[in-house]
């Protein structure tokens, strides 16, 4: 489920700790330079530590500023002695090119024996062992490696784009964007185990946040409201209200629950055919009136049929296109006066990304919805409808359809659907 989606989340883990490997290796290069010229002497841990800290993030040592100064040289000196150095095609790298860094002068050389230099530290940090795991282990234990905002910013623009074309709402992806910089920025390596595992964290809560806008406890709802229970369903045709309908007929049934159907579409032909064998499927009992009749007026014989045979919930269908739009919403307006509902659902599918965000945005603005359910989200979607609805509209998604059968149905979890995103789930 939302396999591409999943992918590109995948990649901004990637390219954060890819990022941050690269700074560790850096910053790790720099406190050997600090600690290395004295190795016959005191120390003093202490000193180099605070001072390193200062030193790694400023000086960005030995790869991207380069050896400007007698000290640094010495260092590298030094460092050529255990072999580091060896693996970065030594005096190439960093001698000749570092100053070009820093002068701004034969920026082209300088920038490719830095990539060269930066190569060769991430081969070293390949190896489980010797110097490059010496290196990280001085990072972790210092506590240097600071996730800066420029760090981030490729990342995250790569995410934005990747969120973008998985059809997520610009405003929900800026608002994923500015909970992961709040999240991430100025958080050390040493307070969380490893780079992944913070991303995994920010990535989890950004995107919780706008997934679970809204949710309630549904079955509570249903379970406290006075019976019959109405629900009334909205969204255009074709996306799969009918089969949601039936589909929550077989869910409230599983819980011990009895339902009436009612087809409120009594605009196109064929939809009480349509709804007809899903009742005959069911054995659920459905009201339904001629093709052009009232749907109010069908709604409302539902609900009275439920209270005079206590049955327990009225699940109807409406029209999911008329004329225009006008005389679709004054079509809710009176079903919503006649029978006032308990809720309302919006109907739409996952495959229809952005279209199944601006109708769930229009279908609450004219006729307030109270939640929605996605339908087809076993089918290969980009997941942006998943993760925009209940941002954009303040309603939660309440059900997602997972097939065409009747038990093809599950209660949308907030936390599953992260987890299915980042997690290992699927
Ligand atoms: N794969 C998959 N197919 C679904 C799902 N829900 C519905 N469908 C299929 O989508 C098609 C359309 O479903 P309908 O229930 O007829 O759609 P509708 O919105 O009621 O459309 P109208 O009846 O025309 O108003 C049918 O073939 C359903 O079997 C789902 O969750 N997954």
């Amino acid at each position: 489920m939302f396999d591409g989606l999943k992918k590109k989340l995948d990649s901004f883990r990637e390219d954060v700790e890819e990022t941050a490997e690269e700074k560790e290796l850096d910053a790790a290069d720099a406190d050997l330079d600090d600690s290395e010229p004295a190795p016959s002497g005191e120390n003093e841990p202490s000193e180099t530590t605070s001072d390193g800290t200062e030193t790694a993030s400023e000086a960005e040592p030995s790869i991207d500023t380069g050896a400007a100064d007698d000290d640094t040289e010495a260092a590298d000196d030094a460092e050529a002695g255990d072999g580091t150095e060896a693996n970065a095609g030594p005096d190439e790298a960093g001698v000749e090119e570092r100053p070009d860094t820093r002068d701004g002068d034969g920026d082209e050389p300088a920038s490719l024996a830095s990539e060269e230099a930066a190569a060769a530290l991430q081969e070293d940090a390949a190896e489980d062992s010797g110097p490059g795991r010496l290196k990280r282990a001085a990072a972790f234990a210092t506590g240097k490696i600071i996730i800066e905002e420029e760090d981030l910013e490729d990342p995250l623009w790569e995410l934005e784009m990747a969120l973008l074309e998985s059809d997520v709402e610009m405003n929900v992806a800026e608002e994923i964007l500015d909970t992961i910089r709040e999240k991430m920025i100025g958080e050390t390596r040493a307070q969380v185990e490893t780079t992944g595992e913070l991303v995994e964290t920010a990535l989890h809560d950004a995107l919780y946040e706008v997934i679970s806008v809204g949710q309630f406890d549904f079955d509570g709802r249903v379970a406290e409201s006075e019976k019959p229970v109405t629900i009334v369903f909205t969204g255009v045709n074709g996306v799969g209200k009918t089969t949601s309908i039936a589909k929550m007929a077989r869910y409230f049934e599983n819980q011990g629950l009895s339902v009436v159907m009612a087809n409120g579409d009594t605009y196109r032909a064929g939809a009480n055919e349509q709804i007809q064998k899903h009742a005959e499927n069911l054995d659920t009992k459905l009201i339904t009136h001629e093709q052009g009749g009232d749907p109010a007026a069908v709604l409302y014989d539902a609900v009275e049929y439920a209270e005079a045979h206590d049955v327990d919930v009225v699940l109807g269908d409406t029209a999911g296109r008329l004329h225009t739009s006008n005389d679709l919403m004054a079509q809710l307006e009176k079903i919503d006066r006649v029978v006032d509902p308990d809720m309302t659902l919006f109907v739409d599918e996952a495959v229809a990304g952005q279209d199944a965000v601006e109708r769930a945005k229009k279908f609450n603005d004219a006729a307030e919805i109270d939640g929605a359910v996605l339908t087809k989200a076993d089918a290969d979607s980009n997941g942006g409808a998943a993760i925009s609805i209940a941002y954009v509209t303040g309603k939660p998604i309440l059900f997602l359809g997972t097939g065409q059968g009747y038990d093809d149905i599950e209660r949308f979890d907030p936390e599953r659907m992260v987890d299915r995103l980042v997690g290992e789930e699927s």
